[in-house]
């Protein structure tokens, strides 16, 4: 069974880097991996992190191109590639332009998608944009839907998905995950110079990230002028703010915080670096989906800067929290979560609701099924 599978993002390389691995260990499957390039520095660090070469590179990133234009790039790129590589199934990830665009292309050449991470809703087509529009199409296109989870399922279904097209699965993130996390800790990565220095100096940790469209606004420059006021009274805490390339968010994340001593901008970590430094934190505050998935496993408190989420079981575990927009607010919640640390290093224990690392393997099983059922030719 050929197996094709696109990645635009470093968030989908680190996703769809287990499903690439079991696919190519299972003599049932030969798996083609195709990079649109999408965010092209990010998604090559993270193939790297996993030994990954694309068999394909689309190269589709322009300086200031519009969604439209990255659109027109992926939609004409990747139906040469499914033209070429005539796939028995196109396996998309989450919620990106590449993953809607090249379910579309596969959709109108009659080739089955299965979409990984499929059902999460915010309900909210502004917030996560254009992300909450990506996964409505995907939807519609797809043939097979893998859920994380059992409410991603129960959203599918409240949208008139047939149960027997939709498998819960897990998180193939947690898969990556887990194999990283262990791999860490029996060999700790090396780290950016600045960083280690920077970790060394301060007993307390708090990670951030934050690169979402929709932050641009009030959101960030809120978030930045918590942190501040944060920095100040907090000197035994080193806040190490994680930049996204894109230059709009780093340029206000620069100007509202590069003065502060005990506030360290860093450029994006590859993958293991990262999973280290979360290890040790004792807060996360992001907008990141992966994130919010992540922390659970790694007994981290998350705080979410973003109105909704499409990942309310975190919330239910009590393992993350919504964080308010206004900058006291944000002070008051983060004093509160410093107030009780844990002694670096050491975890709380959350149940997580987003995988065990086993999704990879149960979304081959299902493409076995598939394929001893046969399909018709499109
Ligand atoms: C709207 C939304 O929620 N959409 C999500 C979005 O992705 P995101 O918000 O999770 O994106 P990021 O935050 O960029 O990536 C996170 C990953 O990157 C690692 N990381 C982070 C900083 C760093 O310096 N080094 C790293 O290695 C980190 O541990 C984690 O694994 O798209 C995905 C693709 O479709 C979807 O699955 C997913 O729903």
């Amino acid at each position: 069974m050929q197996v094709a599978l696109f990645a635009g993002t470093r968030p989908e390389a680190i996703k769809l880097a287990p499903l690439v691995q079991a696919l190519r260990k299972d003599a049932v499957f030969d798996a083609t991996l195709i990079a649109s390039g999408q965010h092209d520095s990010l998604l090559y660090q993270a193939l790297n992190d996993f030994s990954l070469t694309p068999d394909f590179d689309l190269k589709v990133m322009r300086p200031r191109q519009s969604l439209a234009e990255l659109s027109a790039r992926l939609f004409a790129g990747i139906d040469g590639v499914l033209e070429e590589v005539r796939p028995d199934w196109v396996l998309v990830q989450g919620d990106t332009a590449t993953a809607q665009v090249a379910a579309h292309c596969a959709f109108y050449r009659g080739i089955p998608v299965g979409h990984v991470e499929a059902g999460l809703r915010s309900h909210d087509l502004s917030a996560p944009f254009p992300e909450e529009l990506n996964r409505r199409i995907l939807t519609l296109l797809a043939e097979l839907h893998f859920a994380p989870t059992r409410q991603a399922a129960a959203n599918l279904r409240a949208e008139g998905v047939p149960p027997e097209r939709i498998r819960v699965t897990g998180n193939s993130g947690i898969d990556a995950l887990l194999q990283v996390a262990a791999a860490v800790r029996c060999s700790p990565p090396a780290l950016p110079a600045g960083l280690s220095t920077f970790l060394e100096r301060y007993p307390g940790l708090v990670l951030i990230t934050s690169h979402r469209r929709e932050a641009l606004g009030q959101r960030l420059p809120a978030l930045c002028l918590a942190l501040d006021r944060l920095a100040r009274q907090h000197p035994q805490v080193g806040f190490v703010f994680c930049l996204h390339p894109n230059p709009a968010v780093r340029q206000t994340i620069h100007d509202r915080l590069k003065g502060a001593g005990n506030v360290l901008l860093s450029e994006p970590l590859s993958y293991r670096p990262f999973v280290y430094v979360m290890q040790h934190a004792q807060l996360l505050i992001t907008d990141s989906g992966g994130l919010q998935e992540e922390a659970p496993s790694l007994g981290v408190p998350l705080l979410v800067t973003r109105a909704v989420t499409e990942r309310p079981e975190g919330l239910a575990t009590g393992c993350a929290e919504l964080l308010p927009l206004e900058p006291e607010d944000i002070v008051f919640r983060v004093r509160q979560h410093l107030a009780a640390p844990l002694p670096r290093g050491e975890q709380r224990a959350f149940p997580n609701p987003y995988g065990d690392g086993r999704a990879s393997l149960r979304i081959l099983a299902a493409l076995r099924q598939e394929s001893s059922r046969g399909r018709p030719a499109a």
